[in-house]
């Protein structure tokens, strides 16, 4: 293990992943050190007694009328960290010196602060995963060996099996997947479901947009582009399974019929304290399974009839480009519409298709042509859902 005490920048510190990122550290204060603070701006007062209890020198909010609110409470909180605000703060934020920056802001609007950590030379934690699938090789051409660190946790479970082997003798990749709360659903039965139905996750507590992702299995496609991605073994090679339990967290399987797995509660403080830590693990960091108790763990092919986010995104992780650019921003739209009550739940992803299959990509990825096609998916989107293009 190595003995210094690791400074943190944590982005999306109001979140499900931020407030469990801050439970790692306050349970291992000879460990981690937070030095600097971001999130959105929607709860001021949680991200100063976020500022006070860890002492940072720093705090950032992307919305810039939030500074004065955050600044009143700053310093009833009583701590004197400065304040960033605006659309850059979360990239200034994650430009502090440190030794690693978390990413665990929701969407493509993070980016920024990826490439940002990246450029400053921390070891980036990456639970947002959004940023590499849409930056594609601008990200992994960005960052040095072994600088990203997976987050997510079946690219945690992944990274931790492939401990085991070389790269030479790795078969293929196995995601699992949760099948989420609408598992063994018709497409029939889809359409109306409501976004209290889509936001009770069967095994995860998280943020509002990736747990519609899980339901749609949205999130298991761009599951997959950032396997592809992180670890460079073509789509054909990486499968998905649905496993309901949510405890074989991924799996690798190795030229000899050899299938490594890990397996833990569902628990993202887990994956969150080997991101922080890599490559030494947090002892205590969540609960281990119990072998006393007899359980069950089932598998089950996925229906891509039903859930064809999963085979879409394969399309577009296949196109690279803007495509996976594509498919995001169109996807974030509309799951946004959704929880507001304005998109049925089918037409998530028939909407996506349909934005993916105007694209025309440019020749060469770029940040530009990244952040062309994000605003260009967005707005066609829009456009799709208000009628003005034909569905
Ligand atoms: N939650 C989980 O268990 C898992 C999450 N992930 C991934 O981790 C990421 C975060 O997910 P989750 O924690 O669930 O999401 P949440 O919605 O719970 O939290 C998002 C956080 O990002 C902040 N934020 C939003 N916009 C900005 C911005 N421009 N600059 C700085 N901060 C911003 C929010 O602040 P505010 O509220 O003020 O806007 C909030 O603190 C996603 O990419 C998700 O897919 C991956 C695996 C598991
Ligand atoms: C915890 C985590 O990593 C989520 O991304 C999780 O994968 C969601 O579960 P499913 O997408 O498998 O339902
Ligand atoms: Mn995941």
């Amino acid at each position: 293990m190595s003995s210094a005490v690791r400074d943190v920048v944590l982005l999306g510190s109001t979140g499900s992943i931020g407030t469990q990122a801050l439970d790692v550290v306050r349970r291992n204060p000879e460990r981690f050190r937070v030095v600097a603070l971001a999130a959105g701006g929607r709860d001021v007062g949680l991200l100063a007694a976020q500022a006070a209890e860890f002492q940072v020198a720093a705090v950032a909010v992307h919305d810039e009328s939030a500074a004065g609110p955050l600044a009143a409470e700053l310093a009833r909180a009583g701590s004197d960290a400065r304040i960033l605000a605006g659309a850059e703060a979360a990239a200034e934020a994650a430009r502090i010196p440190s030794d690693v920056v978390l990413n665990g802001i929701t969407g493509a609007i993070g980016l920024a602060p990826t490439l940002a950590a990246l450029a400053a030379g921390s070891v980036l934690a990456l639970a947002n995963k959004e940023s590499l699938i849409i930056g594609g090789a601008l990200v992994t051409g960005a960052a040095g060996e072994g600088q990203i660190v997976p987050v997510d946790s079946e690219h945690s479970a992944l990274a931790q099996a492939l401990r085991s082997g070389t790269a030479a003798e790795v078969e293929k990749l196995v995601l699992t997947a949760s099948g989420g709360p609408f598992r063994g659903w018709t497409r029939e039965q889809l359409t109306g479901v409501t976004p209290a139905q889509a936001l009770a996750h069967p095994t995860w507590a998280m943020g509002p947009v990736v747990t519609t992702n899980s339901a749609t299995l949205v999130n298991k496609g761009l599951e997959v582009i950032e396997a592809h991605l992180l670890f460079g073994v073509p789509f054909e090679r990486i499968e998905v399974v649905v496993h309901p339990q949510s405890i074989v967290h991924s799996m690798v399987e190795f030229a000899d019929g050899s299938t490594m797995a890990q397996c833990s509660p569902p628990d993202m403080r887990l994956p969150i304290a080997l991101g922080l830590g890599w490559p030494d693990r947090v002892p205590g960091a969540a609960p281990a399974c119990d072998w006393t108790t007899a359980a069950t763990w089932e598998f089950f092919p996925l229906d891509d009839a039903a859930f064809p986010a999963v085979r879409l995104a394969r399309e577009c992780g296949d196109r690279a480009e803007t495509y996976p650019a594509v498919y995001n921003a169109s996807n974030e739209v509309c799951v946004d519409r959704f929880l507001r009550g304005e998109l049925a739940f089918t037409d998530i992803v028939d909407t996506v298709a349909r934005v993916v299959a105007d694209h025309e990509a440019p020749q060469a990825l770029s940040l530009e042509s990244v952040l062309e096609a994000d605003r260009w998916a967005r707005g066609r989107t829009v456009e799709m859902l208000d009628g003005r293009v034909a569905l």
